[in-house]
Order: structure tokens, then C-alpha cells, then sequence
């Protein structure tokens, strides 16, 4: 299988500091790839490197076919960077900068304009055109981040941290906008140590600690690698007369079945996750007469997968 970008054993050090030590993964055409790590991981360093922005020790990135050593200005273009600090310019309102920024990948006059306007409007920004950066709030100034990132419709874009410290409406905005250009083609690499941000939209995660790669996989994947058991809770209304050890015999043969619990009127079932048959549930406990009143599920999260791996906290 080929794949749109290939790292391969990449060392990048800092004086004595190995920032990124030994990294490889690939990332696939068309997906939301995360990097989630805690402070000081390598991420953003990891992303400079692939953006062509440093230099790096040993390794090789190939990144559409192109060898990042050798064919830098390919590469280049191919790239729109939002990067981890807001880059705009104070003294340009949010349509001058987007376009300068967009100027830079060699897009002129009424395509530049068309490019920037649009960049606008996909961030929502478009009623906003002749603000300038120290107008706006924080989450705006992010959004306008992004436009000056994307326009020039870049086939890679790299986000680095990119809703840090902004408010829930434009989080949720910037979040959509992202599956929105995965969806029109683009592929795009995010980090973040939001754990629930890269749950929420990434296809596949790296985590990453101490510039080590910890883990990589889809989430289910990355979850199976610490548990492969599940907590499904439904509540019900027991009768006065009912015998839970008997009810708990005749569960514990379904298939996947691990253990069974009960407190008050909530049974809980913990069973392995490819053998969680919701309905097979339900219909088992309306043919004993116990009525579903609620269901919720305990999924093991990237937390508790994170702490299991590396013995420490995600933060
Ligand atoms: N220019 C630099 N010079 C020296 N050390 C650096 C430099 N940039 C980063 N580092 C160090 O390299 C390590 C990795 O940093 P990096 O910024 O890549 O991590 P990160 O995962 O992006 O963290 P954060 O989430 O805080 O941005 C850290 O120990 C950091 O202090």
C-alpha cells in the first residue's frame, strides 16, 4: 500500500535534546490524521519538520511521492501550515491578510481575491472582510488563522493546536470546518492534546510522548490495544420476586460475556467490545419481562489508554 506521506525513523534533536526520536508512521490520502501528545511531545516540532520549516537529523519523509531532502519547493506548495501561534498581521484587515498569505503559493489578482473571499466565508468569517486582527476575539482571530492557512487550497493542511483558547461556538465551527475539508479531499494532520477534539475528528492517532510513538491506530484499535472489554448499564424495573444469580447463569453463556453486576435496578454487563449486540440485549431482557428504561455505555477512552501505556497522565 502506498501511502500519502511516509516518516521513516525521524530524529530531529535540539543541541543535546532528542525532541523527536526515532518517529515513523504514515498517513493515508483523504484523512484526518492526529498527533496527540502532552507538552513538550515533539508534535510541533514534528510538524515543522514535515512542513519543510526545520531541518532535521536522520530519517526520510516522503509526502505525495516527493522526497522531502530533495524536492523542498514541491513540497512546499502542495502545503497550507495553521500553525500553533496565530500569524496574522495587525496592520491588514482579515481579507489583505488571507490574501497575502495566499500570494505567497503565486495566486494573482481576481483568483486571489475569489480564493481569499472564500476562505472567509468557509471560516465564517465573511462579514468580517475589513476587520482587523485586534478587533476581533480570539476564537475569530483563530478562524482567520485557518482561512490564511487553506486558501491557496492546499492538498495537506497541518494544524497545530488550532482551537487553543477559543471560545465553545468557534471550537465547534473550526471542528466541523475540518471534516468539511476532509470530506471535499484534503488531507489533514492535527495535533492537539485535547483528547476529546481527536477522538472526535480524527480518523487514525499517533500518540506520541518524549518524541517516542506510543501508539497508532484508529481509536477502536488503539483502545483494544489496553482492553477489549466494554460497560454496557441498562436500568430496569425488577420484580420483588427476581433472582438475579439464575438471570446472571444464563447471560454469562452469551458469547463475549465477561461479568455481570447489579445495584438497584442497573445491571451492568461488561463484555467484549466486538461482541456488544445491543439488540440481542434488549431483546433478552423484554422476553424475561424487564423493561429497558435507559442504556449507557462505558467505552474505555484514549485516557485511560494513554495512562495504561505510558504510566503517566495525557496533561
Ligand atoms: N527551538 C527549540 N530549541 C530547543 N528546544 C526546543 C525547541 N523547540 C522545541 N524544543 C523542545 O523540544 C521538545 C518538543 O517540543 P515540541 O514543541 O515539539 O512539543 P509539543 O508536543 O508540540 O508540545 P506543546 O503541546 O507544548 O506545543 C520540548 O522539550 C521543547 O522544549
Amino acid at each position: 500500500m502506498s501511502y500519502y506521506i511516509s516518516v521513516q525513523n525521524l530524529v530531529k534533536k535540539y543541541g543535546e535534546l532528542c525532541a523527536v526520536d526515532n518517529l515513523s508512521f504514515s498517513v493515508n490520502k483523504g484523512e484526518i490524521f492526529g498527533l496527540l501528545g502532552p507538552n513538550g511531545a515533539g508534535k510541533s516540532t514534528t510538524l515543522s519538520v514535515l512542513t519543510t520549516l526545520s531541518d532535521f537529523n536522520k530519517g526520510e519523509i516522503i509526502l505525495n511521492g516527493l522526497d522531502i531532502r530533495k524536492d523542498k519547493m514541491e513540497i512546499k506548495q502542495l502545503i497550507g501550515m495553521v500553525p500553533q501561534d496565530i500569524a496574522v498581521y495587525d496592520h491588514l484587515n482579515a481579507l489583505e491578510n488571507v490574501k497575502f498569505f495566499a500570494s505567497l503559493y503565486g495566486l494573482k489578482g481576481r483568483q486571489l481575491t475569489e480564493s481569499a473571499k472564500e476562505a472567509l466565508e468557509f471560516v465564517g468569517l465573511s462579514d468580517k472582510q475589513s476587520i482587523k486582527p485586534k478587533h476581533m476575539s480570539g476564537g475569530m482571530k483563530r478562524r482567520l488563522n485557518i482561512a490564511c492557512g487553506i486558501a491557496h487550497a492546499p492538498q495537506l493542511i497541518v494544524m497545530d493546536e488550532p482551537t487553543v483558547g477559543v471560545d465553545t461556538q468557534s471550537r465547534e465551527h473550526i471542528l466541523n470546518s475540518i471534516k468539511v475539508l476532509r470530506d471535499r479531499g484534503a488531507t489533514v494532520i492535527y495535533t492537539s492534546h485535547y483528547m476529546n477534539e481527536v477522538e472526535e475528528i480524527c480518523d487514525r492517532i499517533a500518540i506520541i510522548d518524549k518524541g517516542q510513538m506510543v501508539a497508532c491506530g484508529t481509536k477502536a484499535e488503539l483502545v483494544s490495544l489496553v482492553t477489549d472489554v466494554q460497560s454496557v448499564y441498562i436500568e430496569t424495573k425488577l420484580p420483588i420476586d427476581f433472582n438475579f444469580e439464575e438471570f446472571k447463569k444464563k447471560q454469562m453463556v452469551m458469547p463475549g460475556m465477561r461479568a455481570l453486576s447489579l445495584k438497584e435496578n442497573i445491571i451492568r454487563m461488561d463484555i467484549t467490545i466486538n461482541h456488544n449486540h445491543l439488540s440481542k440485549m434488549i431483546e433478552q431482557f423484554l422476553s424475561l419481562g424487564l423493561p429497558v428504561i435507559n442504556i449507557n455505555t462505558e467505552v474505555p477512552n484514549l485516557d485511560t489508554m494513554f495512562l495504561t501505556l505510558t504510566g503517566h497522565e495525557l496533561r
